[in-house]
């Protein structure tokens, strides 16, 4: 299978940014912009209180909506929490599992990512599955390993029916909001690993359906040589996506290697 096989995805992490009513109309002028392509898969994923009101706004468009987590149980004593079907009522498609944000500040282990990407796949959710090396981890030699163990633990028990849903989002942390990017020959190096360890826990067919985005300060001036990379499959976009026009700049690169 070929990386046109693959359609791109740009999804949008708000992170803990906006309210309900500015997240509708950043969600506004994202549709405006590029709610009518149908080369590239665009999501954009507000905090809960915001899903709503974008969903609202992104319903009948080429937006889709995502999540930035969720709990691995369907309902139950879980103070604060918000379940896969909660979102699935709110016409989510994707949801965020793992982002080192979540790992780092609330404790989230490769077990506990695993259990919500369950979770995700069983209620019809399409879990975009953050994995990524510290600049420790980096300067230690480990990139490989720390990948294979975060991939290899999220992934338990997910087979080979769930690539065309699931999502990777390689995430090397000190890229993340810092303006540092992996240049596009390390973050290809990386997803070609990634895809190589796919095929060994849902088989090589399968592993080459499976998006593989990369996160950590994507922008317009680096996305083209990014996206062009042969493992890479869209971006997972912070910053850059809290301001419609290089949300859209980003779609538009994508768009441009589709053809
Ligand atoms: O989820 C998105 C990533 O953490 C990347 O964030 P960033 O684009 O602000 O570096």
């Amino acid at each position: 299978m070929s990386k046109s096989a693959r359609k791109y995805l740009i999804a949008g992490n708000w992170k803990m940014n906006l309210n309900s009513a500015e997240g509708a109309e950043l969600a506004k002028d994202v549709v405006s912009l590029v709610g009518a392509q149908t080369d590239v898969a665009v999501c954009v994923c507000p905090t809960f209180t915001v899903l709503e009101s974008v969903s609202k706004v992104v319903s009948g468009s080429n937006v889709q909506l995502g999540a930035q987590n969720m709990h691995f149980e369907a309902s139950g004593a879980y103070t604060g929490e918000i379940s896969a079907e909660m979102l699935r009522h709110l016409f989510a498609n994707f949801v965020i599992l793992g982002h080192s944000e979540r790992r780092e500040d609330f404790g989230e282990t490769d077990a506990i990512v695993n259990k919500k990407t369950l979770a995700a796949l069983a209620a019809n959710l399409k879990p975009i599955v953050c994995i990524g090396e510290t600049l420790e981890e980096r300067e230690a030699g480990k990139v490989k390993e720390v990948i294979k163990t975060q991939l290899e633990g999220a992934l338990v028990g997910v087979t080979a029916a769930a690539a065309d849903a699931l999502v990777i989002a390689y995430e090397p942390v000190w890229a993340i909001g810092t303006g540092k990017t992996a240049t596009p020959e390390m973050a290809e190096e990386v997803h070609a690993e990634i895809r190589c360890l796919l095929a060994g826990l849902i088989g090589a067919e399968a592993a080459e359906k499976v998006r593989i985005l990369y996160g950590g300060s994507m922008k317009p001036e680096n996305a083209d040589e990014l996206l062009a990379q042969k493992n890479i499959d869209g971006g997972l976009i912070g910053g850059a996506a809290l301001k419609a026009s290089s949300f859209a700049a980003l779609v538009e690169s994508a768009q441009k290697l589709s053809k």
